[in-house]
């Protein structure tokens, strides 16, 4: 039996030096029910290089490896894999065209005449392993992204018409594309570490959100409200994050967390996943200072309003200076520790910002002692720019305290001065010696 499933044709536009692949999803993929993956290219196709070339790419599933009912996807992984990336690449390098895997194929049962001859099909072998995937296919991710969005649009162009004739058909094509989607993320995790990038970025926010969602709950039930015992709460919460997004911590200077009583804990500000290591050694009773605008960070934002974060407005120095002369206070009430990011904004560029003076009057006026904590460069697995989020190391150095007693305001600029002289030497220390995620070293 001939079974007729929906395509894509795709348009190679060679006009332009990194050749880009449009499609449609309006060719049609015909699947003949007896053969393997076949594939098609219009005679126009090997002489007009400069134009938009339409390739018509024809295969069917169901019947690969002799399995009629192979899902649709494994045809179609086997497709992208073997056979279409590796002739679309084929197509920009000088020598011709490798469109051939399956000679045999049957253009005259196709439908529609949009699909060229299969006799127009360069039938070259370029003499390579066919197995053998491009050492250039995993940055490929917009041509892959594209054949795949090809095939939800012409599963979903499936599902339309056919609803309107057999509900059958459509709710088990509806399935089809379902069942596609986790294979899909698999695929596309495998291939892209842009799509990884992406991936674990909104993975980890969206998964802060469910966790929050949890944590609301949970911080009234233990408190009641806002108290930075709901700290506790939401470090259990958030410790196995890390696991998750392939991190690891490895802290030195656990000794120097034993001080008794307040102190102010600064650390220097790379991303929002310092929030991860924050946790991994936060200590009992002890909560931040951070920028106003993170309150609306809906469910995120209640749980730090909960966990009693005290928020500052960076844009309104006299309004930040109230708020933190308050905070120094409510630290001695209330036997608080608070943490600080002196650098008052995330910075990746590989060395420290010049120090903000907030936390050194807060721990003077508070005649606490500082403690410094370092983050080890992210650039051995996180760089925003080059989309890049692989597995990593960080080193966590907790420093021994810097004492306050008996310092002034004026004091404040020597002890600036001090605190950064001391964090920039062992931020450098520890991105040095920090792991590369592929085993080298990080200079
Ligand atoms: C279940 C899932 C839930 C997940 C929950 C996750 C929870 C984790 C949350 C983690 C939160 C992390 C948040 C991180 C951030 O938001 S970082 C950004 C906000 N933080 C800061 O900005 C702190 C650092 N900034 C400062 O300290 C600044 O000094 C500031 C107070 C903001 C003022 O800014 P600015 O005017 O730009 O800075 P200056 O340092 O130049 O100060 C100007 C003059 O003011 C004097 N000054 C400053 N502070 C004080 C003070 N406290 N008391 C008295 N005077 C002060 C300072 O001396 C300057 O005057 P002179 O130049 O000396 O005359
Ligand atoms: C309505 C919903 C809006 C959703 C917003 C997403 C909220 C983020 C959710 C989860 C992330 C988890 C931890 C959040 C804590 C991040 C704190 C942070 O890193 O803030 C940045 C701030 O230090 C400096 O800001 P700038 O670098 O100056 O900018």
């Amino acid at each position: 039996m001939m079974v007729q499933e929906p395509g894509w044709e795709f348009g190679l536009d060679t006009g332009v030096s990194t050749p880009t692949l449009a499609m449609s999803a309006t060719g049609s993929l015909v699947t003949t029910g007896s053969q393997d993956l076949g594939f098609n290219v219009s005679s126009e196709t090997r002489c007009s290089r400069q134009d938009r070339v339409p390739v018509s790419v024809l295969g069917h599933w169901g019947s690969n490896r002799g399995q009629r009912d192979e899902h649709p996807l494994l045809a179609l992984q086997h497709l992208y894999q073997h056979h279409l990336v590796w002739s679309i690449q084929g197509w920009t390098r000088p020598a011709p065209l490798s469109f051939q895997r399956n000679q045999q194929c049957e253009a005259q049962q196709m439908r529609g005449t949009s699909i060229p001859a299969a006799a127009a099909a360069p039938q070259h072998d370029d003499g390579d392993d066919d197995d053998a995937i491009p050492a250039t296919f995993s940055r490929d991710v917009p041509r892959w992204f594209l054949c795949l969005l090809a095939h939800f649009l012409s599963a979903t162009n499936t599902t339309t018409t056919t609803s309107s004739t057999t509900t059958g058909t459509s709710s088990s094509t509806r399935m089809d594309v379902l069942w596609t989607i986790p294979p899909l993320l698999l695929l596309l995790l495998w291939s892209s570490s842009t799509f990884v990038f992406y991936f674990k970025k909104c993975f980890y926010v969206a998964w802060m959100m469910c966790l929050a969602v949890l944590a609301i709950p949970l911080c009234l039930l233990k408190s009641g409200g806002r108290d930075v015992e709901n700290m506790r709460v939401i470090r259990s919460l958030v410790r196995h994050v890390k696991h998750l997004l392939g991190l690891r911590f490895e802290v030195s200077g656990w000794e120097h967390l034993q001080t008794k009583g307040p102190y102010v804990i600064i650390s220097n500000h790379q991303s929002s996943l310092d929030v991860l290591g924050l946790m991994e050694v936060l200590p009992d009773r002890c909560t931040m200072i951070a920028k106003k605008e993170l309150i609306y960070a809906g469910t995120v934002g209640i749980t730090c309003w909960l966990g009693g974060i005290v928020f500052i407005n960076r844009k309104k120095t006299s309004d930040a200076k109230s708020v933190m002369a308050e905070a120094a206070k409510t630290m001695l009430d209330d036997q608080i520790r608070l943490w600080v990011f002196p650098e008052g904004t995330r910075n990746q560029r590989g060395d420290l910002l010049p120090f903000k003076k907030g936390a050194f009057h807060l721990a003077v006026a508070a005649q606490a002692p500082i403690i410094p904590i370092v983050f080890s460069s992210y650039s051995n697995f996180y760089l925003r720019k080059e989309k890049q989020f692989n597995s990593g190391t960080i080193r966590l150095k907790i420093l021994p305290k810097i004492d306050t007693k008996g310092m002034t305001t004026e004091d404040v600029a020597s002890l600036l001065d001090k605190s950064f002289n001391l964090m920039r030497s062992a931020f450098l220390e520890v991105s040095d010696s920090v792991p590369q995620s592929n085993g080298t070293r990080c200079h």
